[in-house]
């Protein structure tokens, strides 16, 4: 199994790093435009290889495509990130043409890839993909989803007092820190609603936190943030690679699904080695189709900014 990641930055770097520690794929390849960066990551990870103990070989270029031919999946991290106090939608005015300039770029060299898109803002440039690669919608998967529910599941553990193991949740909807949707309703600590631990004062904070659980890190760091981000897309990656048809929220085309047509947003999937083999339907409460259609809308006025 070969894996592109583009964008060598601190988002691709992680993704890198945990796809090779898991050691379940043969070849990363990282491509950055900065000269020399992304081979310098490349040598810098390669040097952890017999202190972490993988045998994945990860290799770098700048802007040689060539070099990605052949990957099963790319990874599209290339983009600017936000600062404190922006909005992820800000970003698209540079993001849009990169995440379509490298689409052309892969898709060129691997006409059979997968893509897992997560450049900012991601449900918008995850339709960016759709609407200029030409790859059939099963391989074409944002990356949101599986970030936000590991945010939800540590703000569940912390407001129940529990170990994180404990806990199970899902946030669907759009990746944005006023469109996602954390579903409360169906969260468990080992199989009890979470509802009967929490009082309404907690499972509000809960919400609200894992929203904007982003912008939290982005004001504490200066810039977003890449190791959960890398880590999520590892786990993506490796659905796909060992065929492990995982259920993961990604943000997918819709036709028909969740009562919304031509918009990417994050539902439940079931990720294998065709990409994305199902969308899964799950019964929403009224008061969270409401939520899921709101955050629709605004995800269409942004995708309504698109050049293509
Ligand atoms: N979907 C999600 O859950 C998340 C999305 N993000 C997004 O991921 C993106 C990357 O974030 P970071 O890694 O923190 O930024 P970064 O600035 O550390 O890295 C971005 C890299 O992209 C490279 N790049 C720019 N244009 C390129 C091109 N045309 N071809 C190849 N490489 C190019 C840059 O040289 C840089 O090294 C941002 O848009 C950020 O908002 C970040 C975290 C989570
Ligand atoms: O917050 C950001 O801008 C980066 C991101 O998407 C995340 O960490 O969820």
């Amino acid at each position: 199994m070969k894996v592109t990641v583009v964008g060598a930055g601190a988002v691709g770097a992680s993704c890198a790093e945990y796809i090779a520690m898991k050691n379940f794929c043969s070849e990363v390849v990282l491509v950055d435009i900065k000269e020399g960066f992304a081979e310098g990551k490349a040598m810098d990870l390669m040097q952890t290889a017999s202190l972490n103990g993988f045998d994945t070989k990860i290799t770098g270029t700048t802007g040689d495509y060539s070099k990605t031919a052949g990957s099963h999946v790319a990874v599209i991290t290339s983009g600017i990130p936000r600062k404190p106090g922006m909005t992820r939608e800000e970003l698209i005015g540079i993001n849009a043409g990169i995440v379509k300039e490298v689409t052309e770029n892969l898709v060129k060299h691997s006409p059979e890839v997968i893509i897992i898109v997560v450049s900012n803002p991601m449900d918008t440039m995850a339709y960016l993909v759709h609407k200029t690669s030409g790859l059939p919608k099963n391989r074409i998967i944002g990356m949101g989803g599986a970030l936000d529910s590991a945010r939800f599941k540590y703000r569940l553990a912390e407001a129940l007092e529990s170990p994180i193991s404990d806990v199970d949740g899902m946030v669907i909807a759009a990746h944005s820190d006023t469109g996602m949707l954390p579903l409360l309703s169906k969260a468990t600590r080992n199989g009890v609603p979470v509802t009967e631990f929490l009082d309404e004062e907690k499972q509000k904070y809960v919400i609200e936190e894992t929203k904007v659980g982003g912008a939290t890190l982005t004001k504490l760091l200066g810039t977003s943030a890449w190791y959960a981000p890398g880590a999520a897309v590892s786990v993506m990656v490796q659905a796909i690679a060992c065929d492990q048809k995982k259920m993961i929220p990604c943000s997918l085309m819709l036709e028909g699904e969740y009562g919304q047509n031509d918009i990417c947003l994050g539902v439940p999937a079931i990720i294998g080695a065709n990409g994305v083999e199902k969308i899964v339907n799950i019964t929403l409460t009224a008061e969270e189709q409401l939520k899921f259609a709101e955050a629709a809308q605004a995800v269409r006025d942004v995708n309504g900014d698109l050049k293509f």
